[in-house]
């Protein structure tokens, strides 16, 4: 793959070749993000001699080349390479390369094609090219920033390599609630099947999350209790799977308090950064609950059995400097810089080389995978009881009746 990834590279003239030093993406992709620039348009530039770019805008496309973000795909880079020759070097002229020499037969093809176009015409042709190329990529970015969230609770969003999930219900200080569970796991799918390198959950406004949405709970008639209890064994064992079975890079960017199920979720996460605001809480048997999302593993790993306990059986609030020094985050940032730094930081590693990060987490994750997900079907379980508990409907109860809060 690499081999033949290096070889295609060979195709491209110097500037090109710079400008596209990234892995080759899938052909659907690229169709999708380049409609105009297929050979039938690149056609129609070649025969219009009304228009004449100048040596300077044969330059300037140069250049533009290099700022491309996006591999244009191997038949366009041959496109440019031959036009390129063609416009420096006037018609092809060197004896055809042997049936087995594929690189360069194929730049000798391209450029053969060409026959005898003039090399104002050739210099046009490459310019046009260059200038479709730079602004379907900046129009296909536009889309997806601008793009309108088909989510009701999330905002996920895809820019720089990286699919950004943030938690959109700020009024709920981010509870989450069974639609939100569902888009979690509808954007996670997502984010696996496209071309970013990295996901990462945060959350909108001043909350990261407060955990499961408690008033949900509360809406079950009695009748339907049993229903619901196995509804949500389900719901919940299939949300915490879609952590475990993530294939890339997840990072959580906690941008303010976390409690309950997203403070355990951390601990499948493979970066966790958080601002100096943040708290950790995981108040478990305040609320007659037990612990999920793998924490009654993966806690007392990161942070040793004692200190796990503190928080999962005592329910003991982390301020972000003892959650650092437990080894549940990352790093802490002053919240005046947060986003800012963190962002800055995520871009840098989104440009890293996709495939080998995602391959390396996949191997880190995979000697316990198999745990984890009997350590999920074990905590589900346990929740199941605790749902039916008087420990668990009176913290409702008082919850919704405002006589509790954390
Ligand atoms: C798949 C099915 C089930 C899976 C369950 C898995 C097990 C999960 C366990 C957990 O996550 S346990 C943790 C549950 N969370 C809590 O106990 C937090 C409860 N909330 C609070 O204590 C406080 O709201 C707060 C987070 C400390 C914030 O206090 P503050 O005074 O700053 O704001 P409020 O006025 O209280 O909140 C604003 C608004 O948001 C609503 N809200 C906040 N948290 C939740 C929540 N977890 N569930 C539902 N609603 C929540 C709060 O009621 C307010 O709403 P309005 O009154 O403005 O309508």
């Amino acid at each position: 793959m690499a081999a033949a990834a290096c070889r295609l590279r060979g195709l491209m003239p110097a500037a090109t070749l710079r400008a596209c030093s990234r892995p080759p993406l899938p052909g659907s992709l690229w169709k999708r993000q380049l409609p105009a620039v297929g050979f039938p348009a690149l056609q129609l530039h070649m025969t219009n001699m009304a228009l004449r770019a100048s040596q300077e805008d044969f330059e300037r496309a140069k250049g533009q080349i290099k700022l491309l973000k996006e591999d244009p795909g191997n038949e366009v880079k041959l496109k440019l390479y031959a036009l390129f020759k063609q416009a420096t070097e006037g018609p092809c002229t060197s004896p055809k390369p042997g049936m087995l020499d594929f690189v360069n037969k194929a730049k000798w093809d391209a450029w053969n094609a060409l026959g005898s176009l003039s090399k104002d015409t050739a210099r046009q042709n490459y310019v046009d090219l260059v200038a479709s190329l730079v602004s379907s990529q900046s129009l296909s970015q536009e889309t997806s920033i601008d793009k309108k969230s088909e989510y009701e609770t999330l905002v996920v969003t895809r820019e720089d390599n990286i699919t950004k999930i943030m938690l959109n219900r700020p009024a709920k200080k981010n509870a989450i609630n069974n639609k939100m569970y569902n888009e979690i796991m509808l954007a996670l799918e997502a984010a696996d099947k496209d071309d970013s390198s990295l996901t990462v959950l945060t959350g909108n406004g001043d909350y990261y999350s407060s955990g499961n949405d408690l008033s949900e709970a509360a809406k079950v008639p009695p009748d339907d209790i049993e229903k619901k209890i196995k509804e949500s064994f389900v719901l919940l064992r299939t949300f915490v799977d879609h952590f475990i079975d993530f294939s890339k890079p997840l990072v959580a960017v906690v941008n303010g308090p976390a409690v309950g199920i997203s403070v355990t979720l951390l601990g499948l996460c493979d970066i966790v950064y958080a601002t100096d605001r943040a708290t950790f809480h995981t108040p478990f048997i305040q609320l007659g609950q037990s612990p999920e999302a793998c924490s009654s593993y993966t806690f007392p790993k990161i942070m040793g059995p004692i200190k796990a306990a503190e928080m999962l059986i005592f329910g003991r609030k982390l301020t972000a400097q003892e959650a650092y020094a437990q080894g549940l985050i990352t790093e802490v940032f002053p919240d005046s810089t947060f986003q800012r730094e963190v962002w800055t930081r995520l871009k840098a590693y989104a440009q890293l080389p996709p495939k080998a990060m995602m391959f390396s987490k996949q191997l880190i994750r995979s000697f316990e995978k198999e745990t984890l997900h009997k350590v999920n079907f074990e905590e589900c379980t346990l929740l199941c009881e605790r749902w039916v508990s008087d420990e668990f409907m009176n913290a409702v109860v008082n919850f919704i009746n405002r006589k509790s809060k954390l």
